[in-house]
């Protein structure tokens, strides 16, 4: 199959075209598992198809690293967003693209070649609370989340961009211990489908340190949704401004609270196009 890999700030996605895997559509989950290997595999993060929608110019599917399928992901739609311009799989430099989390509208910029580096993607309306995401703790929770087990006791405000997140402000983001909290959160049973985990420290009302630990992949360099719900929750407790620079692991990403909307600004970089020979579930 003909794939694409891109990254968005490190943040990085094998992209493959529908029409490349028409005839594998129960095996997803297993290809982007075997894909994703850094050994066995090309490596990534995740897989992330792309094809025609019924209800915008271009669709696309979030598969994480372990195969599980995400609503969303906002470093995927700058690339898809960059992949579908170049591609000329749309016909202008404004379009919308399909998730399983909603629709999304992209501005790209390209330079006088054509090329895109930089993108802007309409994240939709802030969206916090318990309510917004699966949740199965219980109702007195709002937006504020406090989980504890016998090693931990973290609070985070929930908040979906399309896929849920859980935001913990704490002390040194930088200096966290991401992979050994991230995994408790992600799979507490509050959270029936998983949560993605994002440990941030504002250094100033418009700048926010922040890691990651993503459902489905572990800790990557960047998380587009993640930079987003942690400015929202950053904007709902009044810490921050409405237009924040997030320092993540990969580089930076800008996010603007407008007209209760979120807009994302931030590079989508190509890393190579090639073929890979998929020896299938059983190969
Ligand atoms: N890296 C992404 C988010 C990918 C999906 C996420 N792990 C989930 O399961 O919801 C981003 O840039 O937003």
């Amino acid at each position: 199959m003909r794939v694409t890999k891109m990254h968005a700030l490190g943040n990085n996605y094998i992209y493959v075209e529908e029409q490349e895997v028409a005839d594998l559509h129960e095996q997803f989950a297993q290809l982007a598992i075997d894909i994703s290997d850094v050994r066995k595999g090309i490596g990534s993060d995740g897989m992330i198809l792309i094809g025609p929608s019924n209800v915008a110019n271009v669709r696309m599917r979030v598969f994480n690293a372990d195969g599980s399928e995400a609503e969303n992901c906002g470093n995927g739609l700058r690339c898809v967003a960059k992949y579908a311009y170049e591609q000329k799989l749309v016909s202008g430099p404004s379009f919308s693209i399909e998730t399983k989390g909603g629709v999304f509208a992209a501005e790209v910029y390209p330079n006088s070649e054509g090329a895109v580096e930089r993108v802007t993607v309409n994240m939709g309306p802030v969206r916090l609370g318990t309510k917004t995401i699966p949740f199965s703790g219980p109702s007195a929770e709002g937006e504020e989340v406090q989980i504890q087990t016998d090693d931990l006791v973290l609070r985070g405000t929930v908040v979906s961009v399309g896929n849920p997140h859980f935001v913990a402000f704490v002390e040194d983001a930088k200096n966290t211990d991401v992979a050994t909290v991230g995994p408790v959160v992600e799979h507490h049973p509050w959270f029936p489908e998983r949560i993605n985990v994002e440990f941030v420290t504002p250094i100033s009302r418009s700048e926010l340190d922040f890691r990651v630990w993503e459902r489905g992949s572990g800790i990557t360099y960047a998380c587009g949704t993640g930079a987003c719900a942690s400015v929202a929750a950053g904007v709902h407790k009044g810490l921050l401004d409405e237009t924040v620079r997030v320092h993540l692991l990969g580089g930076d990403l800008d996010i603007e609270i407008r007209d209760s909307q979120i807009w994302m600004t931030g590079e989508a970089k190509h890393v190579f196009s090639g073929v890979y020979r998929w020896h299938g579930i059983h190969g």
